[in-house]
This record gives structure tokens, C-alpha cells and sequence, in this order.
């Protein structure tokens, strides 16, 4: 179940009053609330009463200008991303207005797999903005908008640390670098910061490293010129230019490629960069929080990674312990997340067993919180009673090994049938080994989990822990059928 806070809005404005239809068929209650307006005035008065997450904005109405629009939706509150839609004679002109901070451009006529993907990224960057995270020992914050923020758990000496750092870097202009395994709460920190931050009303983008390949990267960060490449039919304003003034989240930072990496490290170093196929240096003044599950000194030792990026990056270092490490957290977290999972689902909750708590607290939790979260909620789907007993539990949680590895660790079966299949790549002579292993657990992942939402995505990317926009974009890598799900 989800909670009017928590369901995705976008304000659409159009004097076309088939785009302002299709939007709302195109992304329909109760997965999303669409808000629509004909005109811009009407459209601020639903800014400012529903507070969007994002908006999809109209270039050329017949009585107003969309780039005035824009400019009142900036000055309302520049951290929700506006979307422009242009024909193709204005494109020039919405290109140029991303500099000015819209968010993308998109030419109609359009088709819906190519705006959704984009609205996806627009709400799932507005959140991160503005979803407050509210620290132990904080009430809400005065910067963002809502008391209903996400709660950040964590009582062990290690996360005080980790709080004290956010306090004491936030407030300051420098490069800061979180490191952590995945599921350990990097990004919630990254938003923390910008959140403390004196730029906290200003415009504030992520950006996955390893989702998006290199070529597509450079272009996403830096932008390109007309003619820059094949494809390149329009100029494209990237991310550096369009946060000028603001936060820019790299997520992902270890999977840079080494072309990539010296490309950032120019813009850190000189605060110019210059966009693909351009020669005119742009100034930038954005600030970097990057993050990353690698292990970068390992990645410098085998030169994989840069050490003078490392240094630019790391004015200041949060590093999150393993939930493994945290102690009496664990219970403290999963007592909290069995009460927030159980109202949100609608579902009775009273306690959790002493041999339930036993064998979570005794679970490594390779996934970290991410994992605590799902396996709490599939604990709350399947439970028929108030107090959490280990029946309950998902299938298969720590249960014991059947196999035995290279180094005499433990194995369950699936990691057999796994090492079997990297055996027969390896014997195949492949050399994109982790792109075919990783393809093949994706696909067995995504078409479990969408068939059991019958394709659902919001739901979907709910249950797997992941983004809408990175969940769309996976789902079309693959090419899997949502339909047949
Ligand atoms: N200390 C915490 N208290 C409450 N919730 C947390 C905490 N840390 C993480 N979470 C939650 O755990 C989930 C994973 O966190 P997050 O996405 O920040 O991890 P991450 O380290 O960025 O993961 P990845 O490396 O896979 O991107 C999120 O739902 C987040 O809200």
C-alpha cells in the first residue's frame, strides 16, 4: 500500500488537451497522481498546492510562454525537474533552456516508452532531493518539505561516526567520497549531505557510473554538440552545465573507465570542461559526492583506477560498516522495519520471536540493509499472525549449505549450477564473461519478480530494490516481454 506521499506526482502542462489525456492513461492511478493544466498560470497553482515531484512542461502554448514557465517553476523551487516537451522548431530553443536548468527535452510526438523512462529518472531525482532523511537525534529538517522524511537507523559506534561526518562536511564546499558495501546506506548519506548543505535549494542530479555506457556517459556528464558523433542530430547540455550552482551524486564512481576518469578529474581539477565535439571551455561550479562498493585501493594498486581522481574525490571520506558489523543494530533496525513494513501493507504486527530475532541477528546480510528491508517484507507478506515466527521467514533464509567451494567455503546449489556456467564460458574462450553471467541472473531476477506483480513495474522495482528508470532500462537491455509476465 502506498501513502499519498509516498505515490509518484507529476504536473503536466499543455494547451493540448490529448497530451494532458495521454499522460494521465500513460501513467495511471494508483501507481502515479498526474496533475494537468492548460495554461501555466493554472499550471503554478497546482505547483504550488500539490508540490509535484516533477513536472512535464509544454514549450510553446498559444497565450504563454513554457520558458517563462519554466523560469516561475525555477524560482518556486529549482530542485523539481521540469521536462520540456518541443516540436521540432523549437528544439534549439528548449536545448538552450537546459542550461537553464530544465531537467531534459523531449520532441513530440513522442512515443510512451520514450517519455517514461524520463519522467521515471525526473521523480526518482526529485526524491533523493526531497524525501527528507532525518538523522538520529534530528526532529525534521527546516530545509525540505515534509515531516514524513525517511528515518536514518543507527546506534553503533561506527554509524555515530558515520553521523557526526555528515555534520561536520556538509556545510563544507568539498568533494566528499562514501564507500561502503551495497545496501549499506551510501546513497541515503549523499542525500543527507546535500540536504545539510548550503546548497540544499539548489538543483540536485545522480547518476548511476555503471548503468550507462561509456560513450553514453560522457554525453549524459558533459554533453555534445550537433554532429558530434552518429546520432547526434541535436546539441545536448549535460549534467555539469545543467547543476551548475548545485550537487551532482555519481554513483558508482569504481566502474568509471579509465577515458571517463581523466575526463572528471579535468573538470574537478579546472571547473571547465568542454562538451563532446566542442571546443568553447564551459565553467562549472558543481559539487561532487561520489560513491562507490569497490575496493578503490585495490583498484589503484592494479591501476584501474586513478589515484589523482581519488585524491580530488576524497577531500573527505564517509566510510559505512557492513550491517554485519553493526551490532545491536540489527535487531534495533529490524524491530523498526517490521513496525514502518507492517502498516504500510496493512499487516498486524505485535513481535518477533526470540528464535526469529536469533537467526537474523545471526544472518551475514551480504546485501546489507537492503536486504534486512526485503527480507522483512516478504516475512510480513507471508506472515498469518502478529508475533514473527521463523516459519514465516522466506524460503531458504539461512538455510545450510550443500556444496563446497575452491577454498572449502560453503555452497548452496544455485552457486554450483552458477560455477558451472562460468566454467563453461571460460572453456567457450568468451571475454565478456561478467556481461553474460550477469545478463543470465538478471533475467531469472527480472522475470521472477515481474510475473509475480504480473508486470507491474512500479511494484516491481519496489520489491527488487531498485529504481523505476533502472528497472525500465534493464528490462529493455534484455528485451523481456513485460506483456507476457
Ligand atoms: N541507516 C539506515 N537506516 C534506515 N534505512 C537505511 C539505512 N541505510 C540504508 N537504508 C535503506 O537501505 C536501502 C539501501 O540503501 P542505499 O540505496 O542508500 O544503499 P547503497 O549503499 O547506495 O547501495 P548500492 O551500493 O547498491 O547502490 C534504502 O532503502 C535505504 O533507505
Amino acid at each position: 500500500m502506498q501513502t499519498n506521499a509516498s505515490i509518484p506526482s507529476l504536473l503536466v502542462v499543455d494547451d493540448d488537451p490529448l497530451i494532458l489525456q495521454v499522460m494521465k492513461l500513460c501513467l495511471p492511478e494508483p501507481d502515479y497522481r498526474v496533475y494537468t493544466a492548460e495554461n501555466a498560470i493554472d499550471g503554478q497553482a497546482l505547483f504550488i498546492k500539490h508540490a509535484p515531484d516533477a513536472v512535464l512542461l509544454d514549450i510553446q502554448m498559444a497565450a504563454q510562454s513554457g520558458l517563462a514557465a519554466l523560469h516561475e517553476f525555477r524560482e518556486l523551487d529549482p530542485r523539481v525537474p521540469v521536462i520540456l516537451m518541443t516540436g521540432h522548431g523549437t528544439a534549439e530553443t528548449a536545448i538552450s533552456a537546459m542550461s537553464g536548468g530544465a531537467f531534459e527535452y523531449i520532441t513530440k510526438p513522442f512515443e510512451p516508452d520514450d517519455i517514461l523512462p524520463l519522467i521515471d529518472s525526473a521523480i526518482e531525482t526529485s526524491r533523493m532531493a526531497r524525501l527528507p532523511t532525518i538523522l538520529p537525534g534530528e526532529r525534521t529538517l527546516k530545509n525540505v518539505d515534509s515531516a514524513d522524511g525517511e528515518k536514518v537507523l543507527g546506534q553503533c559506534p561506527a554509524m555515530v561516526e558515520v553521523f557526526r561526518s555528515i555534520g561536520r562536511v556538509a556545510a563544507r564546499e568539498v568533494a566528499v567520497l562514501v564507500l561502503g558495501e551495497t545496501g549499506t546506506g551510501k546513497e541515503v548519506v549523499a542525500r543527507a549531505i546535500y540536504q545539510h548543505s548550503q546548497r540544499h535549494d539548489q538543483v540536485f542530479n545522480a547518476i548511476n557510473c555503471a548503468a550507462i555506457p561509456e560513450n553514453l556517459l560522457e554525453s549524459e556528464l558533459f554533453g555534445h554538440e550537433k554532429g558530434a558523433f552518429t546520432g547526434a542530430d541535436q546539441r545536448r547540455i549535460g549534467k555539469f552545465e545543467v547543476c551548475n550552482g548545485g550537487t551532482l551524486f555519481l554513483d558508482e564512481i569504481g566502474d568509471m573507465t579509465p577515458l571517463m576518469q581523466t575526463k572528471m578529474l579535468r573538470v574537478l581539477q579546472e571547473k571547465e570542461f568542454e562538451r563532446v565535439g566542442g571546443s568553447k571551455p564551459i565553467k562549472t561550479d558543481v559539487r561532487i559526492i561520489a560513491a562507490t562498493n569497490r575496493d578503490l585501493d585495490a583498484a589503484m594498486a592494479d591501476g584501474s583506477f586513478r589515484s589523482d581522481l581519488y585524491y580530488r574525490l576524497n577531500e573527505y571520506t564517509i566510510i559505512l560498516p557492513p550491517l554485519r558489523d553493526r551490532g545491536d543494530d540489527v535487531p534495533m533496525m529490524t524491530e523498526f522495519f517490521f513496525r514502518t513494513f507492517a502498516q504500510q501493507l496493512g499487516k498486524d504486527f505485535l513481535s518477533i520471536s526470540p528464535e526469529t530475532m536469533q537467526l537474523l541477528t545471526s544472518h551475514s546480510w551480504p546485501g546489507n540493509v537492503r536486504e534486512l528491508q526485503g527480507v522483512v517484507k516478504q516475512t510480513l507478506l507471508k506472515a498469518s499472525g502478529p508475533v514473527i515466527v521463523p516459519a514465516f521467514l522466506p524460503v531458504g533464509f539461512g538455510e545450510t549449505k550443500i556444496a563446497t567451494g575452491p577454498n572449502g567455503q560453503t555452497r548452496q546449489s544455485w552457486e554450483v549450477d552458477l560455477a558451472t556456467e562460468v566454467q563453461r564460458l571460460l572453456e567457450s574462450g568468451s571475454h565478456s564473461i561478467s556481461d553474460e553471467v550477469h545478463d543470465q541472473v538478471d533475467r531469472v531476477l527480472l522475470e521472477g519478480v515481474l510475473k509475480s506483480t504480473a508486470g507491474n513495474i512500479s511494484e516491481s522495482a519496489t520489491r527488487l530494490g531498485i529504481s523505476r528508470p533502472t528497472l525500465r532500462n534493464r528490462i529493455r537491455h534484455l528485451g523481456i516481454d513485460t506483456t507476457q509476465s
